[in-house]
């Protein structure tokens, strides 16, 4: 499995337009847009800070697991999880299946960005929620 770098770091937001205002302010950059990720049931904006990324997440539904993660975060948002580049989201699940690691996903999803993204169950990272994501 070959990982290059930290492709996104992911924080739940309660509001996204609010949230962005404050990142867009300190970074002196403007969000290039947002996207509906209905598979996992969140908005989201990306906001380049060198070669990675913020990825700020809003909840589209009450139940999704960013408006779990708020809920059980006392209401407020924070970095819900990590993603890290791979260049091949395929084999890098099998792999880790192999060493008897537990994934959420077992098959690449889709990701924002048309990427392909699996989770690792944050029992098997030690707390950390890990997202693996391959770019075209
Ligand atoms: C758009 C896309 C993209 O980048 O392209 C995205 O990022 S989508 C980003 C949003 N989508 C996702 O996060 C999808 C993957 N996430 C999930 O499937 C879920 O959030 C789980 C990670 C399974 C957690 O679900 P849920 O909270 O319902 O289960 P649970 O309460 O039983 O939690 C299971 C264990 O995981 C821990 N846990 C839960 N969320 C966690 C997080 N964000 N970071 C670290 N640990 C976490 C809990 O404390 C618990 O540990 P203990 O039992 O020790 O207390
Ligand atoms: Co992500």
């Amino acid at each position: 499995m070959n990982v290059s770098r930290v492709d996104h770091i992911g924080i739940a937001v309660v509001n996204l337009e609010e949230s962005l205002k404050f990142y867009e302010d300190i970074l002196g950059i403007t969000c290039q847009g947002t996207e509906i990720v209905e598979d996992q049931k969140v908005k989201v904006a990306f906001l380049p800070v060198g070669d990675t990324e913020l990825e700020l997440l809003e909840s589209t539904t009450e139940d999704g697991p960013i408006a779990k993660f708020i809920e059980k975060n006392g209401g407020r948002g924070g970095i819900q999880h990590v993603a890290l580049r791979v260049d091949n989201i395929e084999e890098a699940i099998e792999e880790i299946k192999s060493k008897g690691y537990k994934m959420i996903d077992e098959k690449p999803r889709y990701g924002a960005g048309n990427a392909s993204i699996a989770f690792c169950h944050p029992k098997s990272t030690h707390g950390i929620l890990l997202e693996l994501s391959e770019r075209k």
